[in-house]
């Protein structure tokens, strides 16, 4: 489980997260939706350590990240951070050769999930592919948990469901997965538990089955009501 604990972080004169407080489940999707500037990539951030955090706590399986958690966490950005000029094949390569916990027959599933080709420069790839590109090379290591900025951004609807199918396939498995978006429409189905964030705070959490269940409200209803008081 991740555990995020009333967590604060400035830059600078600017306080951007102001006590945050959710926890992630392994074998659960959970989506962290806020407006843009809200301070969802700062959070990815923080839980990866990639950015020092003023107050809070962060735990991973009980334990302050640390050299060994690196090993069960990775976080997907929204940009791919392979060079433009190196093919998917040796994008695929690199990351192989970088990673202990690359999944090489994985990979290979992914690629064919995806229909990407290996020899595909990476700077002639659209936009959908890029993303796809970016999601592959994350997926096929073997962590517990997955970080994915804004996976389903920018990018066009068959793209989209390409994605979305990945993450109700055996390719994400009994994985913790957690992912920011601002629109939430169609991979509301997706995702287990939803985390809404406004001004620096966590405003509501819940999980979108129960409610469906005993509210009859979608995610997006209760988005609504959230924001829109
Ligand atoms: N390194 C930094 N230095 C100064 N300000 C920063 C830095 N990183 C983020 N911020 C500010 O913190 C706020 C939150 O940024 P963050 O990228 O976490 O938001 P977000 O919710 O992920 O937004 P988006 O949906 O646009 O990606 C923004 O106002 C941003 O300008």
């Amino acid at each position: 489980m991740i555990e995020v604990k009333d967590v604060t972080k400035k830059f600078g004169r600017k306080q951007v997260l102001k006590g945050v407080t959710f926890t992630a489940e392994k074998g659960e999707i959970t989506c962290l939706i806020g407006i843009n500037g809200v301070g969802k990539t700062t959070i990815l951030n923080a839980i990866m350590a990639l950015t020092p955090i003023n107050s809070g706590q962060i735990l991973i399986d009980g334990s302050a990240i640390n050299k060994k958690s690196y090993e069960k966490i990775t976080f997907i950005p929204d940009a791919i951070t392979m060079l433009p000029q190196m093919t998917i094949g040796q994008s695929m390569q690199f990351m192989q050769d970088f990673y202990e916990s690359w999944n090489q027959e994985r990979a290979t599933e992914l690629l064919g999930f995806f229909k990407l080709k290996p020899e595909e420069k990476i700077s002639s790839l659209s936009k959908g592919n890029t993303a796809k590109v970016n999601l592959l090379l994350g997926l096929a290591l073997d962590v517990d948990y997955l970080l994915m900025d804004e996976p389903f951004s920018g990018i066009d609807i068959f793209s989209r469901e390409q994605i979305a199918n990945v993450f109700t396939s055996h390719l994400v498995e009994d994985r913790g997965v957690i992912i920011t978006t601002h629109e939430i429409n169609d991979i509301e189905h997706l995702i287990d538990q939803v985390v809404l964030l406004d001004d620096g705070v966590v405003v509501k959490a819940f999980n979108s089955e129960e409610v469906r269940e005993n509210e009859g409200k979608s995610v997006v209803d209760v988005m609504r009501e959230v924001y829109q008081q």
